[in-house]
């Protein structure tokens, strides 16, 4: 079996609503994603064009840089207006923005058009999360 990693990263900023600790308060990250893709054979001695996979992964991650991810329902109104007024990044994502959910949520994007097998996202340089099937 071979395997070829490569990886993206991006800034933002979050926070986790209802959490007992520092995590609570709006901070930032520099999320670290390393995916991984496997095959049994090669298509012009490659798993996977690095050229076209490193593409795809920035295009999918340039969409979260420099914003500021809200998990859906927990920022009132008035925050989300004032947000929104001055023109600033939003994005509103489905799931609690944890290192384990977006390795969650890459891999489901990826595995659209990859044979994709694992994701890593690194919240800090000491910490990550894997997803993998
Ligand atoms: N299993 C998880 N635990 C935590 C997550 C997560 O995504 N998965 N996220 C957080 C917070 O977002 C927080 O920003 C990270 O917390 P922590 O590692 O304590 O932050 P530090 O900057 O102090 O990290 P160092 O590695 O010590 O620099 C909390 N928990
Ligand atoms: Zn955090």
């Amino acid at each position: 079996m071979y395997s070829v990693r490569t990886e993206g990263s991006f800034d933002a900023a979050h926070f986790l609503a209802n959490y007992q600790g520092k995590c609570r308060n709006l901070h930032g990250h520099r999320w670290r994603v390393i995916i991984e893709v496997k095959s049994e054979t090669l298509e012009n001695g490659m798993v996977i064009d690095f050229t076209e996979i490193k593409k795809d992964l920035k295009d999918m991650l340039e969409q979260y840089d420099h914003s500021l991810i809200i998990e859906e329902n927990t920022a009132s109104e008035k925050l989300l207006e004032a947000l929104n007024e001055d023109d600033y990044k939003i994005n509103i994502v489905k799931f609690r923005p944890t290192a384990e959910n977006f390795a969650h949520f890459f891999f489901s994007e990826l595995k659209k058009k990859y044979n994709i097998s694992k994701v890593k996202v690194y919240e800090t340089p000491n910490n990550c999360a894997i997803y993998e099937e």
